[in-house]
């Protein structure tokens, strides 16, 4: 079997679309929204994420604010930075660009909560917990996207989760098992003992492990869905957690990159035209 191919690259430029209807809509009522990021220091996939964030908004109408903080910075200029951007009334929503090698709770907290483009602030991951509406953290709620656009049944489905991380792992649990999607989830990381024996079971495999290779043909079921979210680098290279070879036993397989990765930066730009909807709404 060849599986399909769940294309991101090809839903991202689809929902762009969708969303530049929903700019110009604002911008008839004299809204326009704004997103900011905060990077820290050079990491070099951390600026190209950055780079391609603001390259998103331009292509649909959004305005960005790009703020950048040397290496070496501390936690108390990160904050003081978060602080100015949750008092400027032209950042409709915002994100510090992660890893910034600092305490990263600190920093989600400090963010307005209506600002969080990341939906990673506590009480934004409080309210998926409770089932309230709030922005979703975008990796997570991008897979499911994917999913949704191909028509892949996640109702009833079994889906094994690999990697219990704060930006995929756990929220995917949460989102996958509200009854709107209606999974059964299992969350698996790198110490669950006998791995192959779940993965072997799920209708769905989304592993976010950070190791390469580590979904083998043999792991999977005939027909499956498997998306790759692992971002390692092997000679500056992504090297994604799903062998090659499971294309010739899935049903569905996200490329890496080309995959997962568009996606998140799709609910990016979807979670900052909601956060200006609104601020209609609200007026
Ligand atoms: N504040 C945040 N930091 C980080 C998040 C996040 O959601 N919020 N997630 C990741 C990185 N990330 C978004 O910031 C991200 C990852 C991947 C891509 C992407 O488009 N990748 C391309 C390939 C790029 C390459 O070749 O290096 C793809 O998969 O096709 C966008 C955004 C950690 N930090």
């Amino acid at each position: 079997m060849t599986a399909t191919i769940l294309d991101g690259k090809a839903v991202h430029a689809t929902i762009q679309d969708e969303l530049r209807t929903r700019v110009e809509a604002l911008a008839r009522r004299g809204v326009v929204p704004g997103l900011a990021t905060v990077l820290v220091g050079e990491d070099p996939a951390s600026r190209w994420y950055v780079g391609a964030k603001h390259k998103d908004c331009a292509a649909i109408g959004v305005t960005s604010v790009r703020r950048e903080l040397p290496a070496g910075s501390g936690l108390a200029d990160v904050l003081a930075t978060v602080d100015e951007l949750n008092a400027d009334p032209a950042v409709t929503a915002f994100l510090v660009q992660q890893p910034t090698g600092l305490d990263e709770f600190a920093i989600l907290s400090r963010v307005d909560p209506a600002k969080d483009v990341d939906g990673l602030h506590p009480q934004n991951l409080g309210a998926l917990v409770l089932g309230e509406p709030a922005p979703l953290p975008c990796t997570p709620v991008g897979c499911v996207e994917l999913l949704r656009r191909y028509d892949v049944p996640i109702a009833g489905a079994e889906v094994v989760v690999v990697g219990r991380g704060l930006t995929v792992g756990r929220p995917l649990g949460l989102i996958l098992t509200r009854r709107s999607e209606n999974a059964t989830v299992t969350l698996c990381h790198t110490g669950t003992r006998d791995l192959a024996a779940h993965t072997r079971r799920a209708d769905i495999v989304i592993s976010a492990a950070g190791v390469p290779d580590m979904i083998t043909p043999d792991m999977v079921k005939p027909g499956a869905a498997v998306m790759d979210v692992g971002v390692a680098r092997r000679e500056g290279r992504i090297a994604g957690d799903v062998h090659p070879d499971v294309a010739e036993v899935a049903g569905w397989l996200t490329p890496n990159p080309g995959g997962v990765g568009p996606m998140t930066r799709a609910m990016l730009l979807s979670n900052v035209v909601e956060a200006a909807e609104r601020t209609l709404d609200a007026a």
